[in-house]
């Protein structure tokens, strides 16, 4: 394990260099990895494991649209593709990759398969941390691991077939066997991960929940609408206001960002945009800070759980998110955004203007 100095701090890291997929296929020869759930992290992790050599089979709902998609990804029924609970059984490593409402449903179902020395692992502290609303309290004759890759399972997937890789926490909730640490990082760097940081069960779902609704997803859609909707107001049109909301970063400043940090993509901005951004910045942090403090709070108290739980658990849950998605697609501020992208080169011809 290298210790590494994160801004001052100093950390663990496990790297593809160190914990070499040469070893993780040592570790893991004797293992069936059993991905339980077939949705967006079951294919990318199920389809890197396996072309790196591991013994996966999937388990997944018969007669369901990701039963299809596993179909298409070349998994066969009776040999590598079974029921949930086919698949639970006949695995040593059962990747609990439902999602997090159908890990509380099929519980009952999955905990039967558990037989002593095998290894239950999760992508999401979820279940474990919230058992008092999950009900998910696995028993002591198992290894209970986890590895949660930081990013979609779409990148997972497209990260590992160009080369690169994710990057990915990993934590021991329970080592029955005395090799859950090994397991774990086999799996971390089997999945595909570039390199592996330590975390806890509770770490990591207070972090991932406080980012997901933060600057990862909520707070993004909601201070570009504010933008784009400041700017509309005051007259400007669609494509201005989404030009100098969405297009400018995503296909310029955040990639500047990415590579080299925020004071480099200032850098190279005018100075009258770094003079400006410098100072707003403060005023910004200011009016936030209150709502990202609520955010930890909700998540910390069960309460984001409780809702995202409760939503979950209703019959027209799906036709609901889909409205609502499709509200924001039809929105004129991501009406203009898809015109925008079908006028950048790359797309002309494709889609949207004549
Ligand atoms: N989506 C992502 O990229 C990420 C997900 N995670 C974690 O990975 C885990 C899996 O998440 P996703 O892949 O997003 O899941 P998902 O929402 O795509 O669902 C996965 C599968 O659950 C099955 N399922 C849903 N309800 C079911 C039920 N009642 N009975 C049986 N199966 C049911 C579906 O058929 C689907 O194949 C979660 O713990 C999540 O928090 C972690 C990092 C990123
Ligand atoms: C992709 C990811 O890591 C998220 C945003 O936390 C999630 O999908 O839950
Ligand atoms: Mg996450
Ligand atoms: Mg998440």
């Amino acid at each position: 394990m290298a210790r590494i100095n994160f801004g001052g701090v100093e950390e663990e890291v496990v790297t593809r260099d160190e914990f070499t997929l040469d070893h993780a296929r040592e570790v893991l020869k004797n293992e069936v990895v059993a991905v339980l759930g077939y949705g967006v992290q079951g294919p990318a992790q199920a389809l890197n494991m396996k072309e790196n050599g591991i013994h996966v089979i999937v388990g997944q709902r018969e007669n369901s649209p990701s039963w299809e998609k596993a179909l298409r990804d070349g998994w066969k029924p009776g040999e590598t593709l079974f029921s949930l609970e086919e698949a639970a059984e006949r695995g040593t490593i059962l990747q609990f990759l439902v999602s997090d409402a159908a890990q509380k449903i099929t519980w009952p179902q999955i905990k039967k398969h558990l037989k002593p020395g095998k290894a239950l692992y999760f992508s999401h502290g979820f279940a474990v941390v919230y058992s008092d609303q999950t009900g998910v309290v696995p028993p002591d004759f198992v290894d209970v691991i986890l590895v949660a890759p930081k990013g979609s399972g779409t990148s997972v997937r497209k990260n590992f077939l160009d080369g690169s890789g994710i990057n990915s926490s990993y934590a021991v909730y329970q080592d029955y066997t005395g090799k859950a640490v090994e397991r774990t990082l086999a799996l971390g760097i089997a999945v595909g991960s570039g390199y592996l940081f330590p975390t806890t069960f509770k770490n990591e779902v207070f972090s991932d929940l406080t980012g997901e609704r933060g600057i990862l997803m909520g707070a993004l859609a909601g201070v570009m609408e504010a933008q784009y909707k400041t700017l509309r107001s005051h007259g400007h049109s669609p494509s201005e206001a989404f030009n100098e909301t969405v297009e400018e970063l995503t296909q310029s400043l955040i990639r500047l960002v990415s590579q080299n940090g925020m004071d480099w993509m200032y850098a190279n901005c005018s100075t009258t945009a770094q003079r400006g951004a410098l100072d707003w910045r403060h005023e910004f942090r200011k009016a936030v800070e209150p709502v990202f403090e609520n955010l930890y709070n909700s998540v910390s108290s069960g309460e984001e759980t409780r809702i995202v739980l409760e939503a979950n658990s209703a019959p027209d849950y799906q036709s609901k998110l889909n409205a609502e998605l499709t509200e924001m697609r039809n929105s004129e501020m991501w009406q203009a955004g898809a015109m925008v992208r079908s006028l950048r080169p790359e797309n002309w011809g494709k889609s949207g203007h004549g």
